[in-house]
This record gives structure tokens, sequence and C-alpha cells, in this order.
């Protein structure tokens, strides 16, 4: 057997430390940084973190073939993963950025019928085929910019078959392509056209019907709602989630994104594994996430594209809440794959720390989708999920902005890419 022997990174960030909770406050600076640090692979699991002089006497004892990689001049990091995605669906919609650009808001494009409703129409009509070929594109580039792990949710089909279909294209892309997709059922994105007059009627299919079949066939281990002013209620939002929780599916929500609602509330009072967006989450909101232990994951690349003031992340870290970032893939408020560059806008645009953001992408995120006992921080015995960056040390991530600084991908111990390029 060939292990893989990554050599001498000139920053090895590790993220080693208490990893059973997400990790805030002042946990959230703390990067396990090793100075000239090696890591050893062997059948896809890291089987030693140290520094080159311990790595050396570790492969003294192995008898086995090993391939090196230089790491001297590079930042090596866990993979990057994206706790929140809509990575299945049909078509693009950048005619609505012209629209906005006029005046007319997120809100009443989706309450005109288009938005979600045009990416659901669009969807709907797409084959699996079509579907699978579209959404593989976007993960070749998700693995571009170092993200080995991502959820992505249901939503874009409002009908049992349609969202089961997108469901199914996200499991098998999970089976076949190298980054790893977590699913979550969101048959709760928006209330679709043939239910507009009567949208209890629609939450009653989504419980009765649409959430027994996905749990039926295996296909997600969450449940999100748009709890937000003009899309679910409160009361709404709480029903479907309870209902999911009942089946075991673990509650998310998308909340206070375009008004403050009250999602974040509901998110404490459901014990919801994560928060999400919370643009406009209020000061009670932010108090009561904290308290319950609840991951706020903060989508600042939404808000950019939005062109809406960012998330008060400041002010969730100071108050104690683990925060976690995404990109929001999606064809309406955020159509990009660059985890870094949410990184940056996280920086720049929430204060965020440099060490804050590199948190916020690995081990933090890792718990919002309950995975971090297996990826997240590069630990003896878990999977061997790794970035090599060119830049010599954290900071430039964030410094040389906008830039994608990905050299080399190794997903479960395999070279995945190499040189900025995947390797099929
Ligand atoms: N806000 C709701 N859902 C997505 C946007 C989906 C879309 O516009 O297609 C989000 O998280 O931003
Ligand atoms: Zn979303």
């Amino acid at each position: 057997m060939t292990c893989l022997y990554i050599r001498n990174a000139a920053q090895l960030v590790t993220m080693q430390g208490n990893n059973t909770v997400a990790r805030c406050g002042v946990s959230m600076g703390e990067l396990g940084i090793i100075e000239g640090g090696s890591v050893i692979i062997k059948d896809q699991v890291i089987g030693f973190v140290g520094t080159d002089d311990e790595a050396v006497e570790y492969l003294a004892h192995l008898s086995d073939d090993v391939q090196v990689i230089d790491a001297s001049d590079k930042l090596v990091t866990p993979g990057l993963i994206d706790p929140h995605t809509h990575l299945v669906f049909a078509g693009t919609r950048e005619h609505e950025l012209e629209k906005r650009l006029k005046g007319t808001s997120y809100m009443d494009i989706l309450q005109g019928g288009g938005g979600i409703l045009s990416t659901c129409e669009q969807t709907r009509a797409a084959s699996k085929k079509d579907l699978y070929v579209q959404s593989e594109q976007r993960l070749h580039q998700f693995l571009l910019h170092g993200v080995t792990t991502i959820e992505a949710k249901s939503g874009y089909g409002l009908t049992i078959e349609d969202e089961i279909k997108q469901l199914e294209v996200a499991q098998e892309l999970s089976q076949h392509h190298d980054v790893d997709i977590v699913s979550t059922f969101m048959g709760a994105h928006a209330i679709p056209p043939e239910y507009k007059n009567h949208p209890d009627e629609y939450v009653d299919l989504v419980i009765e019907n649409m959430l027994p079949a996905v749990v039926e066939a295996g296909l997600a281990d969450f449940c999100d709602v748009f709890c937000e002013k003009g899309v679910f209620t409160i009361k709404q939002s709480e029903r479907i989630l309870e209902a999911a929780s009942m089946l075991g599916l673990q509650p998310k929500i998308h909340a206070d994104e375009l008004a403050s609602f009250g999602g974040a509330e509901l998110a404490a009072r459901m014990g919801a594994v994560t928060a999400d967006h919370l643009l406009k989450a209020s000061d009670e909101g932010i108090k009561q996430l904290a308290a319950q232990g609840v991951i706020a994951v903060l989508l600042p690349g939404t808000a950019f594209f939005l062109m809406e003031k960012p998330a008060q992340a400041r002010k969730m870290i100071d108050a104690g809440v683990a925060v976690a970032l995404s990109t929001d893939r999606n064809p309406g408020s955020s159509p990009t794959e660059s985890l870094p560059f949410m990184m940056n806008l996280a920086c720049l645009t929430m204060k965020m720390t440099p060490e804050e953001v590199l948190t916020a992408t690995t081990i933090n995120a890792a718990h919002a989708i309950r995975k971090a006992s297996s990826i997240g921080s590069l630990e003896v015995g878990k999977q061997a999920d790794l970035v090599l960056f060119d830049v010599p040390n954290y900071q430039m991530l964030q410094y040389h902005y906008a830039v994608n600084h990905v050299d080399t991908v190794v997903k479960k111990g395999r070279l995945v890419v190499q040189s900025g390029r995947v390797i099929q």
C-alpha cells in the first residue's frame, strides 16, 4: 500500500483541540497551527499529524511505499466544508440581476411568480440527466475552490416527484463525485403557484406526503424551511420542522433573511442544528441562539449579491454564538461556488478575523452538518480531506482577496486537484 506524505507545510492549520461541539468565542480564533507541519495518510485516513522531524521518525517504522508532496511554501488546511447550498437546480436567472439593479426587490420578484418559482419551473421541466450534468459542473467548481464536502437542499421541485428527483440527483452525485454531499429536504422553500391561494394545504402536503416519502427513501438527513415574511409563517415552519423531527430529520431554518421575523427565536426554541442567513436577526434572537447552542450559518455572499447589510457576525461571536460560513450556492441570491471569496467577504464586510473564517469553514461547518466526528480538522483517525493553498500563511488568503489560491486538493487520501486543475 502507498501512503501519502504531505511534507513540511509553511503552516499546517490542524484545528486540533476540543472538537466535541462547535467552537464559539475565543476558541473560534484557535487554529492549532504547526509551522513546518506534515501529514501522513494511509488508506483514506489521517495516520499522523505533527512536525516534519516527527514525521520522518514515524515513516521509519512504516514499510509502505510513500508518495511525497512537498508543501514547504504552502498553507495546508482541512478540506473546506460548505454547509448550505441549493446545488441541484436547472437554469440561470441573470435577468433578475438587471431587475434588482433597477430597484425591484428580491421578494417582489418572487411574489410576482419569478425568483425561486422560475427556477422551480425549469427544474420541474428538466430530466434527471440534465440536472445531474448541470449540478456536476457546480461540484467541479466547488472542488477547484478547495471544498470537499457540501450540504445540498431540495426545494426547486415543490411536488413529491420533483423534490425526490432533486434529492436523488444529489445522492447520485455524492456517490460518483469527489465532493461528498449531505442532503436536506426543503419542500418548504416557496409556496408553489398551484397552492398560491391556499398555502396551508401545501404545508399539509409537505407534512403528510412529502416528508414520509423522503424519509422512506432515505434521501435526506435534515429538513429546512424558508421561514420569512411572505413565504412560510412561524407557525407553518414550526409545524413542518416538528413533523420532520418526529421522522428523524434534523431541523435547519432559513431565518430572518429579509425581515426580522422571529426566525432565530424559532430556531432556538426548536433546538435547530443551524439558523441560516440571520441578516435581520434581533438581539434577543442572537442571545437565544447562543443559549441553545444553535450554529449560525452566515452567508455574506448573499447579502453582497442582494446588496443588503450583512449579518452581525461580530455581535453573534461576542454573544457566544458558534458561526459557520457558506456560499448559499443558488441561482438567485448567490450564484457562486467560491467559498474562499465568502471568507474574504466575511472578513471585509462582517469583520470576522482570518482565524475565525477558517474555523467557520472547517470544524464549525462540519458541526453544522453533523459530520465533525469525521471531517473538519486534521487529526489522526479522521478522513483525509485536505487543501494546499499556494500562500505562505493563512492571513494571505484574506489579504490577497478574490483570487483562487487552491493548488492541491486531497479527498479521502487521493489527489483530486493538482496545480489548480481537477484530475479526472
Ligand atoms: N432565501 C431562500 N432561498 C435561497 C435563494 C433561492 C433562490 O433565489 O433561488 C437563499 O437561501 O438565498
Ligand atoms: Zn439558502
